[in-house]
């Protein structure tokens, strides 16, 4: 086995955690989260919600299955959800030096070091998880050699201008034309449409597309605190007036519950896994989804034109809302998983047929 070069994870109340670096060796600070998937770093690490953020996986075993093949469909890539890596650094127990895979085209580590982010493994990231449930998520930073870098909270920032696309972008040619809001959109929620009849134009997260003549409106997942995204919430605003279809997906959700007038506080250590159950409200049908959330809707706060859609059992906070008369609706889980479950996508669906409706079509 190599030399692998020291490394420690230091958190804000001070504990350090001491280990080994196996990504790009540099210094960096963010705030600390984990994630309880078993699988699914690479979609993870690509997802733009993550940016500012240094990941723990309490999975330990990571790497086993290498990356990807970045080979693209429809103008991007099929495996990846997003052009690059956005966590910050990624904290692991134990990393896999082999990996196997029918799709892998090379090492973990090798793709950490590509895209210039560090990686520790050699941590007992269950015991750093304990705390951070504990003590709520912190701010951290990891650091090489003599290093002594200062904490950085990615919260005070607009990371949401910083992930979105300058321009508008149009992806794949269906008979629905669907406006997606990127505040750091992943690349599932474009093949989710794509695969139903749809042609997406994604524009930036303050861009006015209320003046377009989409269909129906996406509004995507993406970094931070939403309360930094008010360009965004004052053109869902003006869309509220009107009457075309609106589905929101985690930010989204948070957004679009935030220009209906609600408002949002950050959870103590948020949810981060595969396996988040959720009640449709007024059924007693539960669904399993996939999450990647820091912040979350206060239901209550919702006026009374608004419904709360779905509730995680765990916890009983807000994980989806719906207008009670206009087709507008939304989910604080990921429908379009990737990674996790897929029990929810149909929800997709549910937003093209509301499209129909709205067109006058079966
Ligand atoms: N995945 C997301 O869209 C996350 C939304 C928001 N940044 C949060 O942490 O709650």
């Amino acid at each position: 086995m190599p030399d692998f070069k020291p490394i420690k994870l230091v958190l804000e109340d001070g504990t350090v955690f001491k280990g080994k670096s196996f990504g790009y060796h540099k210094s960096v600070a963010g705030e600390v989260v984990f994630n309880t998937a078993m699988t699914g770093y690479p979609e993870s690490l690509t997802d733009p919600s993550y940016e500012g953020q240094i990941l723990v996986s309490t999975y330990p075993l990571v790497g086993n299955y290498g990356v990807p093949h970045d080979d693209k469909e429809n103008g991007i890539p099929k495996f990846y959800e997003s052009d690059r890596i956005h966590v910050s650094g990624f904290v692991i127990s134990d990393y896999s030096f082999d990996y196997s895979h029918w799709n892998a085209r090379g090492s973990l580590g090798d793709w950490l070091e590509q895209n210039e982010v560090p990686g520790i493994f050699g941590i007992d990231t269950r015991a750093l998880t304990k705390i951070l449930r504990e003590k709520g998520t912190m701010l951290g930073k990891i650091e090489v050699d003599e290093d002594d870098i200062d904490f950085y909270d990615p919260n005070k920032e607009n990371l949401v201008a910083k992930v979105s696309t300058n321009e508008k972008i149009t992806y794949g040619n269906g008979k629905h034309k669907i406006g997606l809001v990127d505040t750091g959109g992943k690349y599932n929620i474009v093949r989710c449409l794509l695969k139903r009849d749809t042609t997406v134009t994604m524009v930036p997260w303050d861009y006015d597309f209320n003046n377009d003549d989409f269909d129906g409106i996406m509004l995507a997942n993406g970094p931070g605190d939403p309360q930094m995204c008010q360009a965004t919430i004052k053109n869902i605003s003006k869309a509220l007036n009107g009457n075309k279809p609106i589905f929101g997906i985690c930010l989204g959700n948070q957004l679009l519950g935030t220009a209906a007038g609600g408002s949002t506080h950050k959870l103590k250590y948020g949810h981060r896994a595969h396996n988040h159950p959720v009640i449709k409200v007024g059924t007693g049908t539960c669904y399993i989804t996939s999450q990647n959330h820091g912040y979350v809707l206060d239901t209550d706060s919702l006026s009374d034109e608004w419904e709360p859609l779905f509730v995680n059992i765990n916890d009983d906070t807000n994980e989806g809302i719906r207008h009670k008369t206009k087709p507008f609706f939304s989910t604080q889980f990921h429908p379009e998983a990737s990674s996790g479950p897929t029990d929810t996508e149909f929800l997709f669906d549910e937003f093209v047929d509301l499209i129909k409706a709205s067109k006058g079509e079966k």
